[in-house]
């Protein structure tokens, strides 16, 4: 724990070093009952362009396109609707969403970008660069980057789930300083505020533990993905790469500005102090693990204790199917994931070698391509 003093020192001093930020706006903001809130857009766009004149370099990551089609097609935001149309009502919203933030932009002389993503397009990693050095290219042109997910053609299995998980890639892909969540509660509560009359607000989340992740129930508000639970695990992924996270009222006036200068609102999330390095950042949060190896004991005091490459030899068994360069869990004997890594092999090679010494892997399979099934760069230990 720590004291409020220092909670708001660090809260203040971070503010105030923030030179990357990604703000995350989520739906039950950006509209009311006609539609998009033409209000909270053009005070958006009044407080990003004061934070990218201040020298910031700023994205926003707003969600809002399925919302905004909902109400151009006069669709009930209570009324339940299947995948494809939430698709067709995305296609539909977000150029509208799109036209509003152009027009709101260029009253304050700046020029806007679009970025539509799927999760394949941050899990491959040549597609992800490419968005990165998209990202910095507009940012040397002091371009304001929005992203959302690119609904239309996201699939069920491989979307990012939410615009707060989507935000917190953004955010590790950039090594954004800070993560800004503005939602429809004042911030993160002790409790489910619509549920609990006894929750209270928090200003500052030393670290997202278990304690915390039993305060957020599964509720969203009724325009919203997520929920609290996804900010909190978007917090928490901002936090391992050394960021930190804020939530707080989208609806208020001037919020951005008034955070910068001081004003205590919302809850603080503290950055972790130990930074994961990128591409094993990549590793842990982006990629989906495709089958596990389970080690025996040496094997994970190698990979634990000792940051080792993983050999053949300390595998016991495989589980699923996956190809060369693809993400795979290590569990220990208990079937617990201990780490994630890069394989070297396949599942069909490994099968073959597991339990064998690198020597022998030439003779099995007719080639040897290295003699780790992971090396030591590729593989992240999952903090338990
Ligand atoms: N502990 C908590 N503190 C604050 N809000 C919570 C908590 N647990 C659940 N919630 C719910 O999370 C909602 C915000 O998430 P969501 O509807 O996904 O918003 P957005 O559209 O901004 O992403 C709130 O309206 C609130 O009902
Ligand atoms: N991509 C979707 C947003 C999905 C989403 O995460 O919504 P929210 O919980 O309101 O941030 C859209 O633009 O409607």
């Amino acid at each position: 724990m720590i004291s409020r003093d220092e909670g708001l020192y660090y809260r203040q001093t971070l503010f105030d070093k923030a030179r990357r930020i990604v703000v995350k706006v989520g739906s039950a903001v950006l509209t009311n009952e006609n539609g998009l809130d033409q209000h909270v857009i053009e005070h958006l766009a009044h407080d990003l362009s004061f934070l990218q004149d201040t020298g910031r370099e700023v994205i926003l990551v707003s969600s809002g396109a399925v919302a905004a089609g909902r109400r151009k097609m006069a669709t009930e935001s209570r009324t339940p609707v299947s995948m494809r149309e939430k698709q067709a009502l995305a296609a539909i919203g977000q150029s509208c969403l799109m036209q509003t933030y152009e027009e709101a932009f260029a009253r304050h002389g700046k020029t806007i970008a679009q970025i539509l993503l799927t999760h394949s397009d941050l899990a491959k990693r040549d597609r992800y660069l490419n968005v990165r050095n998209t990202l910095l290219t507009l940012f040397r042109w002091h371009v304001l980057p929005i992203i959302n997910e690119n609904d239309t053609v996201s699939v069920k299995e491989l979307r990012f789930g939410d615009n707060d998980m989507l935000g917190a890639y953004i955010c590790n892909l950039i090594e954004a300083d800070m993560f800004i969540c503005l939602t429809d509660v004042i911030g993160l509560y002790t409790g489910d505020p619509s549920r609990d009359p006894q929750a209270r607000p928090l200003y500052t989340v030393p670290e997202v533990n278990e304690e915390i992740e039993q305060m957020v129930g599964n509720v969203t508000s009724s325009l919203g993905t997520g929920g609290m639970r996804s900010k909190i695990k978007a917090a928490k992924l901002v936090a391992s790469g050394g960021g930190s996270s804020f939530i707080g009222p989208g609806k208020q006036n001037d919020i951005l500005r008034r955070l910068f200068s001081g004003e205590l609102i919302g809850t603080f999330f503290l950055p972790d102090k130990e930074r994961i390095k990128s591409r094993k950042r990549w590793i842990a949060s982006v990629l989906k693990p495709h089958g596990r190896l389970l080690l025996d004991d040496g094997a994970c005091r190698a990979l634990l204790d000792k940051g080792k490459s993983l050999l053949p030899s300390g595998i016991v068994s495989v589980e699923g199917e996956f190809g060369v360069g693809e993400a795979v869990y290590c569990t220990d004997s208990r079937g617990t994931p201990i780490a994630v890594g890069l394989i070297n092999y396949g599942s069909i090679e490994t099968r073959k070698i597991m339990g064998r010494h690198s020597r022998h892997i030439e003779e099995i399979l007719g080639y040897r391509d290295s003699e780790e099934v992971m090396h030591r760069d590729n593989i992240v230990v999952l903090h338990r």
